[in-house]
């Protein structure tokens, strides 16, 4: 078989964006993190990471969001390659190029959709080095979004993030995404939470199937994000952001993702989703918006 030309990647694997429907809060461990029940769902924009084979070990960012990040160890793509290294007895060698198109630190899972993207990619070249208990172990240890980001299709995320159940969505949705370009740092607002004295949410029981969106708006209208109070209160935008998104037309639901600050609109149609992009108000040269599909 011809060896690929060195343009053309040998694996790619997209990270697509993470969205917390909603995220109810628990319960909170003896270590301090917090028992989360979230419907998570995946659209179809993200990151993308890209591999070509060579000798020695080289990652690069590109992409509209690169310069918020360092590429250096500390990555969670390096990250992810050093422990999948470690636990597989695998020394990784090759380029790995992360192309960088969500916001960082924005409620989206960017950095858990690249580490779950880089340990799909890694199953991909050392196929069976890691039983999928163990990827799953590995997936946790960089961080308690990354087991959902390795299914990256609509799923229930419990405990600190590991018990995943997949959860089917039997229609077509779309969703509009929009970010006020202000991150957001996830475990300060885990900790403004606890500061406040909030009371945890109680168990609820949620189907394994969703069979219309009318069943799903009833699910999403008896819960919450309990993450959406005090995000408000650190970023004041996000308040305005969600009943402007919730005003548009067509918008069958709107809330806040994960810690924030990225808000979304849940539309029966891409249609719907992408014409309200084009009547956000918002300044696009700092906000960064998104109409898409959820896998
Ligand atoms: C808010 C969510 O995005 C919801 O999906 C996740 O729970 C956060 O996932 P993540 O960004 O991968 O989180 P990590 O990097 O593991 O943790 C960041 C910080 O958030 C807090 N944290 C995170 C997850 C969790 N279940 N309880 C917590 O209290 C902890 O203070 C932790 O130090
Ligand atoms: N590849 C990466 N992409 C984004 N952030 C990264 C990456 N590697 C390391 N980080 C660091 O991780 C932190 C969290 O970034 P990330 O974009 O994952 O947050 P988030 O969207 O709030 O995620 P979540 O929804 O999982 O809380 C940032 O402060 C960033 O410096």
């Amino acid at each position: 078989m011809a060896t690929p030309p060195d343009n053309v990647p040998r694996f790619t694997e997209a990270a697509p964006a993470k969205i917390n429907l909603d995220l109810r809060v628990t319960g909170r461990r003896a270590d301090g993190y917090h028992l989360l029940d979230s419907l998570v769902v995946f659209a179809d924009c993200g990151d993308r990471l890209d591999y070509y084979p060579g000798d020695g070990l080289a990652f690069e960012i590109t992409g509209p969001f690169a310069a918020g990040l360092e590429a250096d160890e500390n990555n969670l793509v390096c990250r992810a390659i050093r422990s999948f290294a470690t636990n597989a007895g695998v020394q990784v060698t090759g380029r790995f190029v992360l192309t960088k198109n969500l916001p960082v630190a924005s409620g989206i899972g960017g950095g858990s959709a690249d580490a779950a993207a880089a340990l799909r990619l890694l199953t991909r070249l050392y196929p069976g080095a890691l039983g999928a208990d163990h990827l799953n172990e590995v997936a946790l240890s960089l961080g308690a979004d990354v087991p959902a980001c390795l299914v990256s299709r609509s799923l229930r995320m419990q405990s600190v993030g590991e018990a995943i159940t997949p959860v089917k969505l039997d229609f077509p949705l779309y969703i509009l995404l929009a970010n006020p370009g202000i991150s957001v740092e996830t475990a300060r607002i885990f900790g403004d939470l606890k500061a406040s004295g909030f009371s945890f949410s109680p168990e609820r029981r949620l189907p394994r199937e969703i069979a219309t969106p009318d069943q799903l708006l009833s699910i999403l209208q008896n819960s919450s994000n309990d993450l959406q109070r005090p995000a408000c209160q650190r970023v004041p935008e996000v308040a305005g952001l969600i009943d402007e998104i919730a005003g548009l037309s067509g918008c069958l639901y709107a809330a806040m993702s994960g810690s924030g600050a990225t808000c979304f609109g849940l539309f029966a149609s891409l249609e719907e989703a992408r014409s309200a992009r084009e009547n956000m108000s918002v300044d696009s040269k700092n906000y960064w918006l998104n109409a898409g599909t959820i896998l």
